[in-house]
């Protein structure tokens, strides 16, 4: 993505047009007006964290704990950020993270979200929990690099049948998801009794799958809640361990990415255990209430393994400028998860479309105005420790 002071890329497109989403382009409260057009069931699920919310909170105070110092009068009038993840072409250093679900926020779902991502040139990441199929987002996604996020099924001809599946609908890069082994321990859903997988929602790459299919007594459409159920035995993984990292190997061969990685010594059993990349993440704070701030374990990483593997981050991201921050501290590129969200309830493609632009026109602007020319120029000197 080039930008110049003159055309201030992506910014200046449809900005200050009627075709503007009437969305707002203050980040920060994207939530509040995303509230107003949820039902409370997907507020709940989508907006809430594990328990008390400390881990969400400690996302964003560890973002507000670091200061950008700006640097002046160095020639930054022309920048690019595109940039290459793992053999992946994007735009900026941004990608959408996997979310299951969609269809919460918006009828269109994982759909929309794909096409925005085509639109703005940035990666998707497909959940193992989509609404849409593999199959659906290959066909409607338009040419958006695509990458699809695992989670582990117990039952191995499932987990087979999803990596063949993902592999021929054009998915490139294997993302394992590590921390969600079981779901968090989440109030605003427990309090309501609401899972919204029991209604066959957010399972439709199973519901279409031969191999699950193949466990099933009746058709999913003659007895429904016994397919839900049999979801529910296979999602659980807590026997999930670092042994099985050579069978994944054995049968995905393109770039394989840990996500949900909090430690130093899990980054490096990663590396260890020859993966492509992690993402440095506590899942948005929607797993352990009381796990560290996703940005506090981001530096140390780094130090530890940046220089051999590629480092992505995610958890708290709200606006350009945290992109900025979490790029200094020397993530790769970052993964975009509510925001996003909240701009498919108000917009749905468009919606997205418009988050996605402000928080790209937001962070040139950053990037720019404290000296830089580029994403790749962002370092650690580039923030300070408040
Ligand atoms: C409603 C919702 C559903 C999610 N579903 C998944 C999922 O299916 N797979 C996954 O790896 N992460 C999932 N995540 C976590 C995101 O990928 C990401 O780690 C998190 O949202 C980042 O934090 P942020 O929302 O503060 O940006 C989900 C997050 C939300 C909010
Ligand atoms: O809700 C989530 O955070 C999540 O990752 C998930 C897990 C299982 C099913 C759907 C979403």
């Amino acid at each position: 993505m080039n930008f110049s002071d003159h055309q201030i890329g992506i910014y200046a497109q449809g900005m200050f047009t009627d075709q503007r989403p009437q969305i707002t382009t203050n980040l920060a409260e994207l939530e509040a007006e995303a509230a107003e057009s949820l039902s409370p069931e997907a507020l709940g699920y989508i907006v809430a964290s594990a328990g008390s919310g400390s881990t969400a909170r400690a996302n964003r105070d560890a973002f507000d704990a670091w200061r950008i110092a700006p640097r002046m009068m160095r020639s930054s009038a022309e920048r690019d950020h595109s940039c290459t993840i793992l053999g992946t072409e994007s735009a900026a250093p941004l990608l959408i993270a996997p979310v299951g679900i969609q269809t919460l926020a918006h009828p269109d779902g994982e759909l929309a979200t794909v096409r925005a991502a085509a639109a703005l040139g940035v990666p998707y990441v497909h959940s193992t929990q989509a609404s849409h199929s593999f199959e659906e987002i290959a066909e409607g996604g338009g040419d958006a690099p695509r990458w699809y996020q695992l989670y582990w099924p117990t039952d191995e001809s499932v987990l087979l049948s999803f990596l063949g599946r993902a592999k021929n609908s054009g998915f490139t890069t294997l993302v394992l998801t590590l921390d969600t082994t079981l779901l968090g321990w989440r109030p605003a859903d427990l309090d309501r009794g609401y899972l919204p997988f029991l209604s066959n929602l957010g399972i439709e790459n199973y519901l279409t799958d031969p191999a699950f299919q193949a466990g099933l007594e009746q058709s999913v459409e003659a007895n429904p809640v016994a397919a839900a159920m049999h979801w529910a035995q296979m999602f659980p993984n807590p026997g999930l361990n670092w042994s099985q990292l050579a069978f994944l190997r054995e049968n995905w061969d393109g770039p394989i990415v840990l996500k949900g990685i909090c430690t130093v010594g899990d980054a490096r059993l990663a590396l260890d255990h020859g993966v492509d990349g992690i993402v440095v993440s506590n899942h948005g704070g929607r797993q352990i209430d009381g796990a560290r701030a996703s940005l506090d374990a981001l530096p140390e990483i780094v130090d530890a393994v940046g220089e051999q593997m590629t480092v992505l981050f995610d958890s708290g991201v709200r606006t350009g400028a945290d992109m900025a921050k979490a790029l200094a501290l020397g993530a790769d590129a970052v993964l975009l998860g509510r925001p996003f969200l909240y701009g498919l309830a108000l917009g749905g493609q468009a919606g997205v479309e418009h988050v996605l632009r402000c928080i790209l026109a937001e962070f040139d602007l950053v990037t720019s105005l404290s000296g830089h020319t580029g994403a790749a120029e962002l370092g650690r000197d580039s923030v300070v420790h408040a």
